[in-house]
């Protein structure tokens, strides 16, 4: 069947299995490229990603395998194509990985389920233990709209403030113009919703669950990905109910390092960019269009992989890893300058539905946005039929 791009605001619903092949490919390029792994560092082997198949977590998975030789075991929520519709493109992407790793001798297994459930937690655990023994390394890179926990309650995550309504300038996705947005404040019920949701607890849940079950090395080392961001966007992330549930998964740290102090607990704060976790969040956008302008002027723009990779390479697998007055690796460093954010601040004030196309790079927006489900890759022959039904090895 051909697959074409079917845009809803900030999601497509088809994905090209091709494409999603050449995105990961790329990625993979782009880790051996460059030497991850350092003397005297440690170095991942058994590795478990918690969210790897799309964003962050794939990038990570393709750094900690590619890059380090790892072993990985992906966690992901995503679903296979029914013959009419394709798959989504986490699946595609999923396939891809345990197709290339496997062509390389690096073992790759995937688990497609709520990582939420205890279902889901269990099965992971039953599988290190047949196959690894214990995993050395746990990476949290899960962003999700809900969370039944452990108990049966489910739990909805907002978009919201938490203190007054907040309006700025926002990028509508359906058109391409600028207008004024009103993000409302959350009620009470709804922040709680979004720290259950994204905050720590299922972090903390996963590494008690591993460390009960004898399936975590010694000094392992787990990692989960957080977002501070410009003082721009702080209403609607940072003092939002998004900002206060990372606050809440970054203070899990402290929580594993006090409960089990033999896990090295870390939190990351990464840079923004587009994945379909983040498009979904009002005003971001046009921050990220701004943002990708400025960086690519200054040449130092990067994309998910290119983060992972300077994450490992630089900060992470050292032994004692840079880190900020909280304790958390930095890889927003270079979002964050001021040099930066002073031009995207001037940006910001000038951008109009007139200007947004010559002054911010609204163009990198969409190319980022396509290429994740798949499309807009030049050595890609989108006209031709492919066959969506595309099954993961390790995945029955
Ligand atoms: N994108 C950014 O700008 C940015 C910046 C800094 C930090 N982060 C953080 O990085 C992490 C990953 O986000 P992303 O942007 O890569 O998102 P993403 O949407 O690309 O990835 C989410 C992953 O979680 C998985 N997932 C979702 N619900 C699940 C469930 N119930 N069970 C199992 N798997 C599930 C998906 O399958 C996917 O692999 C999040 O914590 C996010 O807040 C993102």
């Amino acid at each position: 069947m051909k697959v074409e791009p079917k845009i809803r605001e900030f999601i497509c619903t088809t994905a090209h299995p091709e494409g999603c092949r050449e995105h990961v490919k790329r990625q993979i390029a782009c880790v051996k490229r460059e030497k991850i792994i350092h003397e005297g560092e440690r170095v991942p082997k058994k590795v478990l990603v918690i969210g790897a198949s799309t964003g962050y977590g794939l990038a990570s998975r393709i750094t900690a395998g590619f890059g380090c030789g790892a072993a990985t075991l992906g966690i992901m929520f995503e679903k296979p194509s029914n013959g009419k519709r394709t798959a989504t493109p986490g699946w595609y992407n999923t396939a891809a990985y345990e197709e290339e790793a496997r062509k390389e001798g690096l073992y790759a297994k995937t688990i497609n389920g709520d990582a939420f459930s205890r279902e889901v937690k269990e099965k992971t655990i039953a599988l290190i233990k047949e196959d690894w023994g214990k995993a050395d390394m746990v990476i949290y890179s899960l962003a999700a709209p809900r969370r039944t926990d452990t108990e049966g309650n489910t739990w909805v995550s907002s978009l919201k403030t938490t203190g007054e309504p907040f309006t700025e300038k926002s990028l509508d996705l359906r058109n391409n113009t600028i207008a004024e947005k009103t993000v409302e404040p959350a009620t009470a019920e709804e922040l709680e919703g979004t720290k259950k949701v994204m905050g720590g607890e299922d972090w903390l849940d996963w590494i008690k669950a591993l460390k009960e079950a004898d399936a975590l090395a010694e000094q392992a080392l787990t990692v989960a990905y957080s977002y501070i961001g410009p003082k721009l966007t702080y209403p609607i992330y940072y003092d939002g109910t998004i900002g206060q549930a990372k606050r809440h998964l970054e203070h899990t740290a402290e929580v594993i390092a006090e409960e089990f102090p033999s896990v090295q607990a870390r939190i990351s704060v990464n840079k923004a960019l587009v994945t379909q976790a983040s498009a979904a969040i009002p005003i971001v956008p046009l921050y990220f269009a701004i943002l990708y302008r400025v960086m690519k002027e200054q040449g130092n723009h990067e994309g998910c992989i290119e983060q992972m990779v300077r994450l490992f390479k630089e900060k992470l697998l050292k032994e004692t890893p840079p880190v900020d007055e909280k304790g958390r690796i930095r890889m927003d460093d270079w979002e964050l300058e001021e040099d930066i954010q002073n031009r995207v601040w001037e940006i910001w004030n000038q951008v109009t539905t007139e200007n947004v196309e010559q002054i911010s790079d609204i163009r990198g927006y969409w190319e980022d946005f396509y290429q994740m489900f798949g499309f807009g890759f030049e050595n890609i022959d989108y006209e031709k039929d492919v066959e969506i039904q595309v099954s993961i090895p390790s995945i029955k």
